[in-house]
């Protein structure tokens, strides 16, 4: 995903303005009406300056001066506070936009129901900036009115300017000209630069979050790592450094040049006018209201010109947001979805291949078998071998290059992904740990069911996990995080501690799989290495627990502890992205194949450092 320059500025802004509208109306209308008030002011100025000052040479009436002078003092109080109303109301509109952005970001990433999105650096940059701007459309609806304002401001004191000398009139216009394109041009290098360097900007963070996370601090300082990774942070953040650098020196050279340009326009028009006034072409009030006019449209310019500048970062920013909303879902959507009825005949894989990119090898060539209603199948082969993509495809966290899954016959692609993953409870070898209290750790299985503290409770004594749990400082309740601590009392340091906790690697797994024992009612019970990281007791009793969990459910497990899948009613062997081999446990061992050679392997192992003893 490239930055996307095909999509029309006008259509952007159409969106920006779309979303402000829905974020918040009255402001907006109010911003509107601020605007046309301020395009007024200069002009509605120079024109009462003028009046005032030719009524005080030809010595008007008292009511007509007081008429002027009273005028000119509204338009000084309007021109002091309506940028103020302006600036609060531009304010509030971003903060409306950013709640509403927000939530349609974040809604299109979960329309985005597989993982290859994730998978992918430029999605992850432009979901970086998206999230980010998240002010960028109430700015960019700012902008746009503010560029509507200044044009219109300019507008009237042109045709004002006009008035006195059509000469300078143009001078004045064509010395706005270079600033447009100059401030334009920068605008977009400077949302380039930023587009350029977002994979530096996202490597910083990446450096500096493992300087500063808990669960690399082990290694960084067993390893004495902390060194290298400041450097490659301190590398990543010059580099942004020199661009932004870069940037801002052409700006400051671009500023000063048209800062002398406007000088020398402002100088020679005045020089202009006082030798005009003196041969009487000019009266004293075209002398006052040529000088108010003049710097007045000048500063018109230049607010105009920051505002299209402004808007058009703005713009740019936006156009993030904007392409993560259209981007299109990474799982093809069924037109007419299948509904899932509850499972009764089995899941079949028939002729599955799969690779994670065109460009990557093939991970799975042609995987057939079926893991029948009510049956327990397991999953054997070494590292590698696919075990955890073919869950991923049962999932549809991806589809399947070729083949297909069926579930009792139906295509998983017929389905609404969202029904699929209704009936299905699954624990993954890389499973999450959460920085939320206990209970809450849990009832994520089931977040209907996450007040639900009885059904919590019994989902934790499955998993063999309760005891530890109630046990806490806080019971269920304590914050399972290093980072967080919830409801901490600040004014009691003692509560703040007992508040918050963590768990030793092999509790966090049987919370991960009291998680999945929410989902008890589910079709399809997947556990990859639930017992991975689990101590001899624990194992055999989360083994026992995974047994009962698993009687009379279709099931599939996946676990390098042999001993564990022996039960199972089918292994199926996975070896070079086919499946090497298919049966029971005393058929596999009968066989005197692949899976036959890795269990004798890991029970020898156990014997032999028995006989060691
Ligand atoms: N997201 C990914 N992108 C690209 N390749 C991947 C991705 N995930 C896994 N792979 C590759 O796919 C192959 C199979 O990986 P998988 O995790 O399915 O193996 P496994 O059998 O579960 O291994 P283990 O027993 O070590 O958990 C590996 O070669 C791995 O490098």
């Amino acid at each position: 995903m490239s930055q996307d320059r095909s999509v029309p500025v006008w259509r952007t802004v159409e969106a920006a303005f779309r979303l402000a509208f829905r974020a918040a109306p009255m402001h907006l209308a109010a911003d509107v009406v601020i605007a046309l008030l301020t395009a007024a002011t200069p002009v509605v100025t120079a024109w009462l300056t003028r009046a005032t000052i030719d009524g005080l040479v030809t010595s008007a009436s008292g009511r007509e001066l007081f008429a002027g002078v009273g005028g000119l003092a509204v338009a000084g109080v309007a021109f002091g506070v309506l940028p103020q109303v302006a600036t609060y109301l531009r304010v509030e509109i971003g903060r409306r936009c950013a709640v509403v952005a927000l939530d349609e970001l974040y809604r299109a990433v979960e329309r985005q129901s597989g993982l290859r999105r994730f998978e992918d650096p430029a999605f992850l940059d432009r979901l970086r900036m998206a999230g980010a701007g998240g002010r960028a459309p109430g700015d960019l609806c700012g902008a746009v009115l503010a560029t509507g304002a200044g044009l219109l401001g300019a507008g009237g004191l042109l045709t004002a300017l006009i008035l006195v000398s059509p000469l300078m009139a143009v001078i004045v216009l064509a010395a706005a000209v270079p600033v447009v394109v100059l401030e334009l041009t920068l605008a977009r290098r400077r949302a380039t630069v930023t587009w350029q360097m977002s994979p530096a900007a996202r490597r910083e963070f990446f450096f500096g979050q493992l300087l500063s996370h808990p669960v690399a601090a082990k290694e960084v300082r067993l390893f004495g790592l902390a060194g290298f990774l400041r450097d490659r942070m301190l590398k990543e953040h010059r580099t942004i450094d020199a661009a932004e650098r870069g940037l801002d020196r052409r700006e400051l050279a671009t500023q000063g040049g048209l800062a002398l340009l406007g000088s020398c326009v402002a100088g020679g028009g005045l020089i202009w006018a006082v030798f005009a006034a003196r041969q009487g072409r000019l009266s004293v009030g075209d002398v006052s209201m040529f000088v108010v006019t003049v710097a007045s449209l000048q500063a018109a310019l230049a607010g105009l010109v920051g505002a299209l500048a402004g808007g058009h970062l703005h713009a740019l920013s936006f156009a993030h947001h904007s392409a993560v909303l259209a981007a299109e879902p990474d799982l093809p959507i069924a037109a007419d979805p299948r509904p899932i009825p509850p499972l009764r005949r089995g899941i079949e894989l028939r002729d599955v291949w799969f690779r994670y990119a065109d460009d990557k090898p093939w991970v799975l060539r042609g995987v057939s078998f079926t893991i029948p209603y009510g049956s327990s199948v397991a999953l054997a082969g070494r590292n590698g071998a696919g075990k955890t993509t073919l869950v991923k495809l049962l999932c549809r966290l991806y589809d399947p290059t070729r083949g297909a899954i069926l579930w009792d016959g139906v295509d998983l692609r017929e389905m609404r992904v969202d029904d699929l993953r209704e009936r299905i409870a699954a624990v993954f070898q890389d499973y999450m740990e959460y920085d939320l209290t206990a209970a809450e750790n849990i009832g994520l299985g089931d977040v209907a069911a996450m007040r639900d503290r009885a059904r919590i409770v019994q989902a934790a004594r499955s998993a063999g996990i309760d005891d530890v749990l109630a046990g806490l400082p806080r019971g269920y309740d304590t914050m399972l995080s290093q980072m967080f601590a919830e409801d901490a009392d600040e004014t009691d340091p003692q509560d703040s501690s007992q508040a918050v906790t963590t768990l030793s690697g092999g509790q966090w797994q049987r919370v991960a799989f009291a998680r999945a024992i929410m989902r008890r009612g589910r079709d399809l019970l997947i556990l990859d290495e639930p017992s991975a990281g689990l101590d001899a007791v624990a194992e055999h009793e989360v083994h026992r627990e995974v047994r009962n969990f698993r009687a009379g459910r279709t099931s599939l497990l996946i676990s390098h502890r042999l001993g564990a899948v022996a039960d199972a009613d089918k292994i199926v062997v996975l070896a070079g992205g086919v499946v090497a081999e298919e049966g029971d446990h005393a058929a596999l061992m009968a066989a005197a194949g692949t899976y036959a050679q890795l269990f004798t392997l890991q029970a020898s192992g156990y014997l032999r450092a028995g006989a060691d003893r």
